[in-house]
């Protein structure tokens, strides 16, 4: 079943003034974030936070990516910008999340009211308004408040159900049905009260500083995978699979990083999702660079196989960044090979709703250049609940006692988040 693209509304037209600040005032991006619709992209203290709304819009079905870009084009070609920086994220920026399948599920593009962004020495701020519409003044900073009580319960599936279709998966890939296919689950975190979602971030940030941590109309968390990032021509992809639970004792994670390096399960099925993105970018790039093998990304909860794929686009003038998210979504990360037969069983067996989890999530700037990571490890906050999200990547020797145990080391930074200080 597919629905109906939401209709797009006819964008207003923004004035757009971005300005120079002292760097050295924005250390803690995080640290000025109101309360009032919040969006973050932070890695290692850089990035940029936003808050309000000046304009949105929303977006479903399989039109979905398409819909967004040819508002995002409205929005840009029509729009009174004054930029006195001019890096990538300056000037008119939107934050995207977008569902992982065609039905069901929202996306969304927002462009906040006020951005902070910092990238090394350079740091900005930009406003946001309506053309006629006087620009918001300052926001008032609320405390943040740490989630208090929060209890967990299972999601759509308890942990046997789960392992029962994770075995399902595998006599299917056995029979010679697919090679892959990645499997989600969910957890429900219950908290006293509404989850002020800027404490779980600043957690993430400053545990998880080499992954990404984003949030989008209440999808957060701290995501390792870049889908994509292209900026002035150049296009780079951080491709995950392939994973290994960290001990906590340092020499033992290193003897098992050279068995994650040499096991033949996590090597074919990184194999699979590397050649995944490599053929998706391939139409976009006039030359690209695979390496023949991965490295070991070592992060505080697991270990991954990883390969950065670079190329030169060559049709950044008429493709935006957001219409690459969709040509490399869902990759074999995320969904499985074939990608076809992949995302059908995930519809047939897995019993659970992903919305925007492993889904794109990111920015996007008026030249279309932007960064879209893979929504992975996320949490999604509706009130007092959160949702939580993990999925592991199944093979033919895939054991599902193994993989519930990667899953519930994948919820640990959300978990975390959502727990301690
Ligand atoms: C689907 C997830 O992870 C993917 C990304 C990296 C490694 C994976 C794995 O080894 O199974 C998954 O394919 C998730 O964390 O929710």
């Amino acid at each position: 079943m597919t629905t109906a693209p939401t209709p797009t509304p006819a964008p207003a037209r923004l004035v757009v003034r971005t300005e120079a600040v002292d760097a050295s005032t924005l250390d803690d991006l995080l640290g000025h974030l109101p309360e009032d619709s919040p969006v973050t992209w932070l890695r290692q203290g850089e990035g940029l936070v936003g808050w309000g709304i000046a304009t949105q819009v929303r977006t479903s079905g399989s039109a979905r990516f398409r819909d967004a870009d040819k508002w995002w084009s409205e929005v840009t070609a029509q729009a009174d910008v004054h930029d006195a920086v001019d890096e990538p994220g300056t000037g008119l920026v939107a934050f995207g999340s977008f569902a992982f399948a065609d039905a069901p599920g929202d996306s969304v593009l927002t462009v906040p009211s006020v951005v902070l962004g910092r990238r090394g020495a350079v740091a900005w701020r930009t406003t946001v308004h309506a053309e006629g519409a006087s620009p918001s003044g300052p926001t008032p900073m609320t405390p943040v408040v740490r989630p208090a009580g929060v209890t967990f319960s299972d999601g759509a599936l308890d942990s046997e159900s789960w392992m029962g279709v994770v075995a399902d998966a595998v006599r299917r890939i056995q029979s010679g049905a697919l090679e892959k296919v990645v499997l989600a689950r969910d957890l429900v975190a219950t908290a006293d009260t509404d989850v002020d979602v800027r404490a779980p971030l600043a957690h993430l940030a400053s545990h998880y500083p080499t992954c990404w941590t984003f949030h989008v109309d209440g999808l957060f968390g701290a995501t390792p995978e870049m889908l994509l990032r292209r900026e002035r021509g150049l296009v780079t992809s951080r491709v995950l699979a392939g994973t290994i639970r960290r001990t906590g004792d340092d020499e033992r994670d290193l003897a098992l990083a050279a068995t994650l390096a040499r096991s033949s399960k996590d090597l074919e099925e990184h194999e699979y999702a590397v050649r995944s993105v490599a053929d998706a970018l391939e139409p976009h790039c006039s030359s690209m660079n695979v390496p023949e093998a991965p490295f070991v990304l070592h992060l505080p909860n697991v270990m991954h196989l990883a390969t950065d794929v670079n190329g030169v686009v060559h049709d950044a003038a008429t493709v935006s960044s957001l219409r690459l998210a969709e040509a490399l979504h869902p990759s074999a990360a995320v969904g499985g090979t074939p990608t076809a037969v992949a995302t059908e069983l995930i519809t047939e067996i897995e019993q659970m709703d992903r919305g925007r989890y492993a889904g794109p999530v990111g920015w996007i700037d008026a030249r279309g250049d932007g960064e879209w990571g893979i929504a992975l490890r996320s949490g999604r906050v509706e009130g007092n609940r959160v949702r939580l999200f993990a999925g592991c990547g199944i093979v033919g020797d895939s054991a599902p006692e193994a993989e519930l145990a990667e899953s519930q080391a994948k919820f640990v930074p959300v978990r975390d988040a959502l727990t301690r200080a």
